[in-house]
């Protein structure tokens, strides 16, 4: 009793078409109907249709799908449905089943409509009942495992082609990034052949690898590496802007050896002054260092203070490598008067325990393998017709598979990381489970993290500038979609499958979080706007500040070597031979420039903060907390590149046109 018109959309990217033929049903609160036709969904196409049916389905409900395939099952990406109904020939109301799936093998799939979870309880229990049977299976695909223990879960997979098919990189990623791997390991060859017959004792050697991907900053970089500020600087708006922190007393571990008063007072009056800063990097110590092809490689565990100047700069005071033990002698203090190849190397020392916190802390844990809990949970608990669900799942694009491959590739048994970094075999997850045991959910909060870090309204640091507009940005965008669906706070505390999801995270991905603050519950709308705001700025704005800057900061590589092949200087006597006796050597120097490359370069497939195309909601609403959030990053992208424009180093990480919507590199 009523004509419909129906559009079947499909994906645009390789291979999401099908020869198959695919199957349809009108689902109504009163009734069904098979839909007499078969289709075959061509990439890219809307397919529209019409069609009579005799029967009085009642308000629709949802569209079953299916595939049929003869010999060769060949996956559907369906994007959505869309059906107008006629009522008295005039065509009247339109109604969205988002799908953006892949439709796989002969199951059925049930796409309920856009507005499903506002009206769930209007529905006979059908959506509950569907609910229920969607987590039950997604439940079984998305499983969790403890990889290594003492590190949050990962999704249950070996290798990424155990991940089901909605977890895969389309085919466009899948051969952009395999082919930056063969470029990588061909420019590897290249250039231990082009190094095989030359020198490799002076700094200015590095510059016979430094060819291939390499971005502008890089240049600069391997120009100005050596001096004080630029050091400084990179503390503050840097690849790793995590650790710095504003002093309220002088450290402990800085022990100040007898006759240097003189630089006691020096650090009291900064202190005083309010612009003493340090960097510790206690975490390291102990930790057993990597052997790499038999030869022992070395750490420090360093503490570096620095001073604010007037202008902003940030300068290094006084380096200490080591913790001082009650068994070993007091640790020398570096002091920019001393040589200057004494000095250099004991920065270089700083730079390669910050390139372990870096990787390892804030960037493997702190925000690819929080994401990873979060893709999980979220497919284990909340249903795709949930609100929550919709506003997340850009953001936890592609993120599954490029953990399982960093797990198999990069902190693996003989992966990179044990091949060329001085953590690696065993010693970089020691380091992931001691970041694990401090991590908190303030720490992944800007406004909380800058503010117990001191950085707040501190002129020259802009990534804090930047990541609390961010921050702001996307929070109000948060609290517009939790508030056209949640009217009232005692909806949040009764929505079983959001406290699931909660738990979930804190309990079991996080294995227990909750001694960190992270919540077991949220008790208001305020609560979830502030966890969601935490989840969306960690695997958007947070990955951006951390990752893109490998490109930048690590292809020179004497400014964050990766590994040191001597241990630690313990008197002020250091020779250029020293040095580069203690840098990596070609093969780990070359390993480091290409990782960092593969990782930090510009994706071509990415799609900017807020821009995804995937439309979960509908309706004007939904459309124009979208479009606020859109109008917001615009502005702030203005803001920042006029800042930009009068910095002799424009800080670009948090630019919202180059932040990525989720993690996938
Ligand atoms: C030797 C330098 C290693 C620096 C990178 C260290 C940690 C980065 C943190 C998370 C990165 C996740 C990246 C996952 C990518 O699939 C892994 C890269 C594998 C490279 C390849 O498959 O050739
Ligand atoms: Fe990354």
């Amino acid at each position: 009793m009523g004509r419909y018109r129906v559009r079947v959309a499909t994906g645009n990217s390789a291979f999401s078409g099908s020869n198959n033929q695919v199957q349809l049903w009108l689902v109504g609160l009163r009734a069904e109907v098979e839909l007499g036709l078969r289709l075959r969904p061509a990439r890219g196409q809307m397919e529209d249709f019409e069609v009579d049916v005799s029967e009085d389905l009642g308000p629709l409900q949802f569209v079953k799908l299916r595939k049929i395939h003869l010999l060769i099952k060949d996956a559907w990406f369906c994007n959505h449905i869309t059906v107008w109904v006629f009522e008295q020939s005039m065509e009247e109301k339109e109604i969205v089943f988002p799908c953006y799936r892949w439709v796989e093998g002969d199951g059925i799939i049930c796409l309920p409509e856009t507005t499903a979870w506002m009206i769930r309880n209007e529905s006979q229990g059908l959506f509950q009942k569907h609910q229920e049977e969607e987590l039950k299976a997604r439940r079984t695909l998305y499983g969790w495992v403890s990889w290594k223990k003492g590190i949050p879960l990962s999704v249950a997979a070996a290798s990424e082609k155990d991940l089901p098919l909605d977890a895969r990189f389309h085919e466009e990623k899948k051969v952009d990034f395999e082919r930056t791997r063969v470029v990588g390991v061909t420019e590897i060859a290249l250039k231990r052949l082009y190094t095989l017959l030359s020198s490799w004792n002076s700094l200015e050697d590095f510059d016979q690898i430094f060819w291939g991907g390499k971005s502008a900053l890089a240049k600069r970089v391997r120009l100005s590496w050596k001096d004080d500020d630029f050091f400084g600087y990179q503390f503050l708006n840097g690849v790793n802007p995590t650790l710095l922190r504003k002093s309220s007393s002088l450290p402990t571990r800085l022990v100040i050896p007898p006759g240097t008063e003189d630089l006691k007072a020096q650090l009291e009056r900064k202190l005083q002054e309010g612009c003493l800063f340090e960097v510790d990097f206690s975490l390291l110590a102990g930790i057993q260092a990597n052997v790499i092809q038999g030869e022992r490689q070395h750490l420090a565990a360093p503490l570096l203070m620095l001073k604010m100047e007037p202008d902003g700069k940030l300068l290094p005071m006084v380096i200490q490598l080591q913790l001082p033990g009650s068994d070993s002698p007091v640790p020398p203090l570096f002091l920019p008067s001393d040589p200057s190849l004494t000095w250099l190397l004991a920065k270089a020392w700083v730079k390669n325990s910050d390139f372990q916190l870096h990787e390892l802390q804030a960037h493997l844990l702190k925000t690819h393998l929080m994401a990873e809990v979060f893709a999980v949970a979220t497919m284990r608990c909340l249903p795709g017709m949930h609100p929550i669900f919709k506003l997340l799942i850009p953001h936890l694009r592609y993120t599954l598979e490029i953990n399982t491959r960093a797990r198999t590739k990069l902190i693996s048994n003989g992966g990179f990381f044990d091949q060329a970094v001085n953590t690696g075999g065993g010693g970089h997850l020691d380091v992931l489970r001691r970041a694990t045991t401090c991590l908190t959910y303030r720490s992944l909060c800007p406004p909380d993290d800058l503010a117990d870090r001191g950085l707040l309204g501190v002129p020259s640091a802009f990534y804090a500038h930047d990541a609390v507009r961010l921050w702001d940005i996307i929070s109000r965008y948060v609290q517009g979609i939790v508030q056209l669906h949640y009217l009232e706070d005692e909806v949040v505390r009764s929505d079983p499958e959001l406290q699931a999801w909660c738990r979930e995270i804190t309990e079991i991905g996080l294995c227990k979080a909750q001694e960190r603050g992270f919540p077991v519950s949220f008790q208001s709308r305020d609560e979830l706007c502030h966890f969601v705001t935490m989840c969306i700025f960690t695997c958007t704005a947070q990955h951006s500040a951390v990752n893109q800057g490998q490109l930048d900061w690590y292809t020179w590589v004497p400014n964050a070597p990766c590994t040191m092949r001597q241990p630690p200087p313990t008197t002020k006597d250091v020779t250029l031979e020293m040095v580069m006796a203690t840098m990596p050597n070609v093969h780990q120097a070359c390993i480091q420039m290409t990782i960092s490359w593969h990782l930090g370069r510009f994706q071509p497939d990415m799609v900017p903060l807020g821009h995804h195309k995937e439309q979960y909601f509908s309706g004007p609403g939904p459309q124009a907390v979208l479009n606020r959030f859109q109008e917001d990053l615009y502005t702030l992208e203005r803001e920042i590149v006029a800042r930009n424009e009068s910095l002799d180093l424009p800080y670009e990480y948090l630019k919202p046109s180059r932040i990525e919507n989720s993690i996938t590199i």
